[in-house]
């Protein structure tokens, strides 16, 4: 799940993009890059790594330029390779700068219509350098640079991109053009800072978080086919550019990707993870209200809001009896299965006095290939742990993710072809425990209960935007473990 940034200022953005990168940072640690734009000039710098690895202190001084957008890579397509980082760039028309986060599911298609009907070429397997052609063909057909004609050009994305996608340009002579897809699967949130005497400054982020950071007011979520323009001057124009459809948010971010500082949708999610723990404890005193449990123990990081309140339900103790080592990043966004088993070792070691001749339930937020858990059990039995219990706040993921989580192979996923219990004797926990999808979904939508309809595929196996037969099949045979490991092969 990428971070997509972009800033519309009086003064010179770069810093204060590189800033906001750094809160969004958990949504891609792969590649980051920044764009910024000013007179006839787009300046740009990006690599593999994080953000704080991507920039030093003469890269940024280049950066010139008071409209810019910036990115941070957790690959949904394509390779992991640099080339792919983002933004991307073409010259025209215009010269246009863009961050996309999410994931096109007809890629493929579109790359060939871009090449044969729009004479553009793709030089990439990446599915963002196909969306920014189409933005970009798309927008060469108007007569002039306008807000309008960003609208019309934004009206051709909607009508030609299918998948999971939020986008924000920038572009030589107009500003920041930002979208949101018509079911509005990936977030995107605007912001704006007033200051006396000057232009007012707008902000567009993947996460509230970075508006927060960066002292931008948190105006509203882009809404779901919505375009937004930013002129240079900072005029703020919206047109809804395609008539509203199911309106469906990924559930995935509220039980995994975002920050728990964030809102999202008008939803904070760390409200939803307690609720998450409210409902999962219930269910764990419904199923066994003798439960045996002496001390529950989040998995951390993300965990710990649905823990705590586990914990409260059942009272009993919470314990921090894993310690995360602050310099191992995120492993389930990491590219290989190797690297990711791994890390989790690197990254949690076990307090054994938290453990020893104690029954002690452990939650995860989800559990997807079972990387994580496998090794989480067999270290809190190896520190003397009585039983080990396992709970997850998500149900258990049985189908792929396409709309911008790289889950792209059924086979991958622990719970796949499994019954709960045959997951439970893979993870060699006690006790396996897992949310009921309509529990998870109230927990997420909360007492306003604004939005009934999540996108939950990951979960039910339901893609609200439709795909082709044979999708899955293309897409595992690009993008599975298996097929990644070959590619590297063949690349070394
Ligand atoms: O079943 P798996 O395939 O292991 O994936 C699920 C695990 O991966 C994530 O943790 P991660 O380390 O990425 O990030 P976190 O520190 O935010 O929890 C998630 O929170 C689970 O712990
Ligand atoms: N996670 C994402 O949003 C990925 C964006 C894009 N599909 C890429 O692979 O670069
Ligand atoms: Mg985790």
């Amino acid at each position: 799940m990428c971070g997509i940034l972009g800033i519309v200022g009086n003064t010179d953005v770069a810093a204060q993009l590189y800033d906001g990168l750094t809160v969004l940072q958990h949504r891609g640690q792969d590649a980051a890059g920044i764009a910024t734009a000013d007179g006839h000039r787009v300046r740009m710098h990006k690599g593999n790594g994080l953000a704080s690895e991507v920039f030093d202190e003469t890269a940024m001084q280049l950066l010139e330029g008071r409209y810019g957008v910036a990115h941070c890579r957790y690959p949904t397509a394509g390779s992991a390779g640099c080339d792919e980082a983002q933004p991307f760039y073409v010259n025209s028309p215009y010269g246009i700068a863009l961050s996309h986060n999410g994931n096109l599911i007809n890629t493929e298609a579109l790359r060939r219509e871009v090449f044969e009907q729009d004479r553009r070429n793709i030089n990439t397997d990446s599915d963002s350098e196909v969306l920014l052609n189409v933005f970009a063909h798309e927008l060469d057909t108007q007569r002039a640079l306008t807000p309008e004609a960003a609208f019309k050009a934004i009206e051709g994305v909607h009508r030609r991109c299918k998948g999971g996608y939020t986008a924000v340009a920038a572009v030589l002579g107009l500003g920041l053009v930002a979208f949101r897809d018509p079911n509005g699967i990936r977030p995107l949130v605007l912001g704006k800072r007033t200051t006396p005497d000057a232009n007012d400054e707008y902000c567009v982020a993947s996460e509230s978080v970075a508006l927060d950071l960066l002292g931008f007011e948190r105006m509203r979520d882009v809404i779901p086919g919505e375009g937004i323009v930013i002129t240079a001057d900072g005029q703020l124009h919206t047109r809804q550019c395609i008539e509203q459809q199911a309106f469906a948010p990924c559930i995935f971010e509220y039980v995994y990707f975002a920050r728990p500082d964030s809102m999202m949708d008008d939803i904070s999610v760390h409200k939803a993870r307690m609720r998450m723990g409210q409902k999962l404890g219930e269910k764990i005193l419904r199923l066994r209200p003798d439960h045996d449990i002496d001390t529950v123990i989040p998995i951390p990081d993300t965990s710990r809001d649905a823990a705590l309140e586990i914990a409260n339900v059942l009272g009993v103790k919470y314990r921090e009896g894993f310690i995360k080592n602050r310099y191992v990043g995120r492993t389930f966004i990491m590219p290989g299965q190797g690297e990711r088993v791994k890390s989790v070792r690197r990254k949690l070691n076990p307090i054994p006095l938290e453990f020893r001749n104690r029954v002690v339930l452990l939650v995860d937020d989800s559990i997807v290939r079972g990387t994580t858990s496998k090794q989480i059990v067999q270290m809190a039995r190896e520190a003397g742990a009585r039983k080990v219990y396992l709970a997850s706040a998500a149900p258990p993921v049985r189908h792929p993710n396409i709309y911008g989580i790289d889950m792209p192979s059924a086979e991958e996923l622990v719970a796949h072809g499994r019954t709960d219990e045959q997951v439970q004797d893979f993870l060699g926990c006690d006790w396996l425990i897992y949310q009921d999808l309509t529990d998870l979904v109230e927990a997420v939508s909360g007492p306003k209960n604004r939005i009934e309809n999540f996108d939950s595929s990951c979960f039910n196996g339901e893609y609200v935007t439709g795909i082709d037969a044979d999708y899955f099949d293309r897409i595992s045979q690009l993008r599975s473990d298996e097929a990644k490991k070959k590619k590297l092969k063949v690349a070394s």
